[in-house]
């Protein structure tokens, strides 16, 4: 399980260079913001999207949603301006893009001193060195699936069930759960396509991640409530907890609920699903 408790059930990325989308971020049910200086910003408004984004952090108003600023990759020239930059906002963590290589958060950890990293796994190096990128350093506390980069490196096509992107998909989530970090999938690039949505949503939960990276508010509500734990989900924990006490309670090792085992492990996975749910009741209120 990540370290951090905090939900990352959605994490909405916005172009940092867009006024109108900082001063709707603060009103949206996100999670995380993930602030972006990469892709989402044309070359040449890298400078003022820097000092849009300074400005808007510094001004807050971002609740408790987590402040993550993603900046250029190492080998671009803005990537030390944006690092010199990232190190003075007012941020929960710096999000490195196409980490390839343990030293790129190594590298960035010397330069962000006290910040906590995340980093995105979205190339074939990324993730083939996941394990040894998890365990870098104690200052990295995420990742990111570039789904979009994996699927231009790999040459993969598009499928509803993402079979061409499961290895990547699945090799950042061992490594991610070896290294105690939070893990967020990729984007859905059809923002206007709920039930695909919904659909990858389902699968992305399914296969463990903890949230999934947005690229518009519309699909927020259905992401929060795909990942959130569900009533059949509470129930089912607080049932099992209850008969697993009773079981042990009468000197047995194990208890039965709705037909099924429950043995000490499935009470911590019982109690890691109630705490997930009190920590989103806690962010929502
Ligand atoms: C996709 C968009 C370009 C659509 O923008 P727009 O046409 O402005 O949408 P709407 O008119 O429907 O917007 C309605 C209001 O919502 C605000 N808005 C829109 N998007 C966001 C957002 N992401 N965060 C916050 N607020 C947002 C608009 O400002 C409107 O507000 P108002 O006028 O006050 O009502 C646009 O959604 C967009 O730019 N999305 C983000 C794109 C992005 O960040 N891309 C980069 C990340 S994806 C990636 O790189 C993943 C990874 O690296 C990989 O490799 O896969
Ligand atoms: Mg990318």
């Amino acid at each position: 399980m990540p370290r951090d408790a905090h939900p990352y059930r959605s994490v909405l990325y916005l172009p940092a260079s867009k006024e109108r989308a900082l001063a709707k971020a603060r009103t949206l049910a996100a999670d995380a913001i993930i602030f972006d200086l990469e892709d989402a910003v044309a070359p040449d408004a890298k400078d003022a999207a820097r000092a849009t984004l300074k400005a808007a952090l510094d001004e807050g108003g971002f609740g408790a949603r987590r402040r993550i600023v993603r900046i250029n990759a190492s080998d671009t020239p803005w990537h030390a301006d944006d690092l010199a930059a990232a190190a003075e906002m007012q941020c929960d963590a710096v999000l490195l893009p196409k980490v390839g290589a343990p030293q790129d958060i190594l590298d960035a950890a010397a330069a962000l001193p006290g910040r906590a990293i995340w980093a995105m796994i979205e190339t074939a190096a990324g993730v083939l060195n996941a394990a040894a990128i998890a365990g870098a350093h104690p200052a990295l506390e995420g990742f990111v699936l570039g789904t979009n980069d994996l699927a231009k490196e790999l040459g993969a096509r598009p499928h509803p069930d993402r079979l061409p992107m499961m290895t990547a998909l699945q090799t950042a989530l061992l490594a991610a759960r070896m290294g105690g970090l939070v893990v967020v999938d990729g984007v859905y690039n059809a923002f206007k396509d709920d039930d695909g949505l919904r659909r990858e949503c389902e699968q992305g939960r399914d296969l463990g991640f903890d949230g999934k990276t947005l690229i518009h508010p519309a699909q927020l509500d259905i992401t929060n409530a795909v990942f959130a734990p569900s009533a059949d989900d509470i129930s089912l924990a607080e049932r099992q907890i209850a008969a697993f006490d009773e079981a042990t309670a009468a000197g047995q090792g194990v208890a039965v609920v709705d037909g099924r085992i429950v043995e000490n492990l499935h009470v911590e996975q019982a109690r890691a699903t109630l705490a997930k749910a009190r920590a989103i009741e806690a962010l929502v209120g």
